[in-house]
């Protein structure tokens, strides 16, 4: 599908391995690839990291280990973004304020200003986090380039309630920071599509790679257009995925399907 009048922009996923409980050989990696995805031959608009990139799941110790105030991810967030101008979905950490631990968004834009704030409201009993984490009480919705965007994480997908209040406040473009192990491929498959498929909009998604004690995680991030075409896809490894999108198809596709005017709302 082509659009009339194309809005560009140019995304890159840090699909990392993640030391567990290593917040300093994380924060290094980090740089490591975000040095790399801005050496590229296409310069990102927006680069995005995986859910809890600082500490994994070292969930025993998240408290020492959390970022207080998410100062450290901040500090150097915010100064990559200024100096390289660009825009970046700083993934989420384990942040505290001293007391509760929030595996929280940030995002900044290419003046290095926080634009996105957003602590994962859904937390993961499979994994334990509501023994160790304080869930978040609102949604996430913010601007990037001048677009509407919303962040979920990883879980967060399997609540399409969130997504679509996302997209009916107006989001064309969903970021999902994500640690999704084996054996649920077919499940982040299939939710991420379907929630770019139902919302009509952009799902970004970017999720971790490597070994934490049993647990394997698969990588394959992705982002899938609002006609639920796959445009980019990672493998098992550790990799940048890159693609260009256009955001204007998301007007497009609603307006040939037109999915928010046919809702009934007062029927269910
Ligand atoms: N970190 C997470 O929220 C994992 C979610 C997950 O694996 C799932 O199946 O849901």
């Amino acid at each position: 599908m082509m659009s009339l009048t194309e809005q560009r922009l140019q995304i890159a996923l840090l699909q990392m391995d993640i030391a567990i409980g290593e917040p300093e050989l994380n924060i290094k990696r980090a740089g490591q690839l975000l040095e790399e995805a801005v050496s590229g031959a296409v310069m990102p608009d927006v680069i995005v990291l995986p859910e809890m990139w600082n500490t994994g799941y070292a969930l025993d110790r998240i408290h020492d280990l959390a970022d207080r105030d998410g100062e450290q991810t901040s500090k150097l967030i915010s100064a990559f973004c200024l100096k390289h101008n660009v825009n970046i979905i700083a993934g989420s950490v384990a942040d505290t304020d001293g007391e509760d631990v929030k595996n929280r968004v940030y995002g900044f834009d290419r003046k290095g200003k926080r634009i996105a704030d957003y602590s994962k409201i859904h937390l993961f009993r499979l994994m334990e986090e509501e023994k160790y984490l304080t869930a978040g009480e609102k949604e996430g919705t913010f601007e990037v380039e001048g677009v509407q965007a919303g962040a979920m994480i990883c879980y967060d997908i399997r609540f399409p309630e969130l997504s679509r209040k996302l997209a009916l406040g107006g989001a064309k473009l969903v970021f999902v920071p994500a640690e999704w192990p084996h054996p649920r491929l077919h499940h982040w498959r299939t939710l991420l599509t379907a929630r770019a498929i139902e919302n009509q909009m952009y799902v970004i998604a970017c999720n971790r790679v490597g070994v934490s004690g049993t647990t394997a995680f698969f990588g394959h991030s992705m982002i899938i257009d609002p006609w639920g075409e796959v445009i980019a896809e990672g493998g098992e490894e550790e990799a940048i995925i890159r693609a260009s999108i256009d955001v204007s198809l998301v007007d497009e596709v609603r307006a040939r399907i037109p999915v928010f005017e046919d809702r009934r709302p007062t029927l269910y």
